[in-house]
This record gives structure tokens, sequence and C-alpha cells, in this order.
């Protein structure tokens, strides 16, 4: 029998020191699926995609993985200065034993399909541009076929035009390869346009999720307009307004 892939987050709380940041967290996210968790800066947002991808310690709660692997891509990318392009990308690879050859071959296609140039793949992340160190640090994250993906904040950095081709791409790859995608974001739009689910997190008075949202319309036939008109609806949605402190004009 297949196992069930999915991500179980219950009832999870987390303080550092005193002050508590999150309080009776849940929501699932199941094979395939993207959720998004949307909130203002502060919120508590990081602290529980880091909670979810085991890279800080749980402390209250249950959070259950079962998806056979997962893999991280962040705001910053996050590059070893000391290795080109290429063997950045190979890294995972490498930890998964997968021969040199191999490894280099895998890094190079996926270069290549995230818009790296082959003049680029021997450069180190010095000489690179920031949006060249982010195509890196995605080929990174899904050279090693992830089946689910943490992503905190990717795009947030990006001009809007390579946005737009880094979601394509993302949105191609979750198709393509049923990949599942928890991610952070306080950009609603980017929450609209990639997400399944939105999970509103407030930050007041300790991080908590307010409401969740849900789009019937299939992630790529989801054009510009679709995004603008959801995103007039839910800002004025009285959770989104509460939770982003808007202010009615
Ligand atoms: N290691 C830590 N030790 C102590 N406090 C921390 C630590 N990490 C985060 N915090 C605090 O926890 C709160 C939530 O931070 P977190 O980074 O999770 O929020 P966020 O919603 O992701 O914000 P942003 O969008 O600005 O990144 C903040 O008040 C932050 O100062």
């Amino acid at each position: 029998m297949e196992r069930i892939e999915q991500l179980l987050v219950k009832d999870v709380s987390h303080s550092f020191g005193f002050k508590e940041i999150l309080k009776n967290i849940n929501f699932k996210l199941e094979k395939g699926q993207v959720v998004s968790i949307v909130g203002p800066s502060g919120g508590g947002k990081t602290t529980l995609l880091h909670l979810c991808a085991k890279l800080l310690t749980l402390e209250e709660g249950k959070i259950k993985n079962s998806f056979k692997s997962s893999s991280f891509a962040f705001q910053e990318a996050r590059l070893l200065p000391w290795k080109n392009v290429l063997d950045n990308i190979a890294l995972g690879l490498k930890a998964n034993k997968i021969k040199k050859d191999k490894a280099q071959k895998l890094a190079k296609d996926i270069a290549l399909k995230f818009g790296l140039e082959e003049d680029d793949l021997d450069k180190f992340p010095k000489d690179l541009s920031g949006g060249m160190k982010q195509r890196v640090s995605f080929a990174r994250a899904l050279v090693v076929k992830p089946s689910l993906l943490f992503l905190d904040e990717p795009f947030s950095a990006l001009d809007i035009g390579l946005k737009k081709e880094l979601q394509s791409l993302l949105l191609k790859t979750i198709k393509e390869e049923k990949l599942s995608v928890l991610f952070i974001t306080h950009d609603l739009m980017e929450a609209i346009k990639l997400s399944d689910e939105i999970l509103v997190l407030k930050a007041e008075p300790v991080g908590h999720i307010v409401k969740s949202f849900k789009f019937d319309l299939e992630k790529e036939k989801r054009d510009d307009t679709f995004v603008y008109e959801q995103t007039a609806k839910l800002l004025k949605d009285e959770y989104i307004i509460n939770t982003f402190e808007l202010e009615l004009k």
C-alpha cells in the first residue's frame, strides 16, 4: 500500500524565552498541494516554517511529516561562497550519495531550465546578480526532487519579471512532479497566485491562524485579472484588514 504523504500540524505553540510567539496552530498540507502562510512582519511565520522543517525544535504540539523527502529555499540564496554555481546546485545530490558525474549532469540540466547560461555554471556566488543567486537557490532545492518544498519568501527580493518567471517555473514543477509546497509570504497577490489554501497568521496578541481561504480555480489558469480581483476581494475581508492593520479609505 502506498503511504499517504502529508504534513500535519496539530496544536503547535512556541515561545522564545518568556515571549509567546505561536499559539495553537493547526493545519494540514496534502500531496500536490500548496499552502501559504501570510501575515505581517514579526507574526511568527518564519518560526512556524522552521518548526515544520525541523530547523527549530518543537516544544508544544505535534508535527507529523510523512512526505518522502523535503528541501528548503530561503529569501537570501545562502550559497556557499567557495563553490561555483554547478557545485552549489549539486550539493544536495552529493549528500544523497549520487555519483559526481551524474550529479553534475543533473545540476546542469536544472540550471539551464532555471534560466542560467552555460557560461554562468563555473562562476562563484560573488560574481552573480541577486536574481541569478535566486535561480541557483531554487535549482538547488529542486534538483533533489523533493516531495515537499519549504519556501521562505523566495521571490520577495526579485524584480517583477523575474518573479513571474520563477513563479511559473515553480507552478510547472508542482504540476509535473506533484510537488507539495509550504511557503510564507507577506505578499497577498503572490499567495493568491500560487496557493490552494492561504492561512492568515495574526500576530496579536500571540501568533495564531485567524482564517483560511481556498481557491477553486486551477493554479495554471489564474491570470492577472483573477489575481487582482481576488486580492481586491480579500482586502475587503475584515480578518485581512484586522490582521494587516489596514485602514479602509
Ligand atoms: N531565535 C529567536 N530568539 C528570540 N526571539 C526570536 C527568535 N526568532 C524570532 N524571534 C522573535 O519571534 C517573533 C516572530 O518572528 P518571525 O521571524 O517568526 O516572524 P515573521 O512573521 O517571519 O516576520 P518577518 O516577515 O519579518 O520575517 C519576532 O518578535 C522575533 O523577534
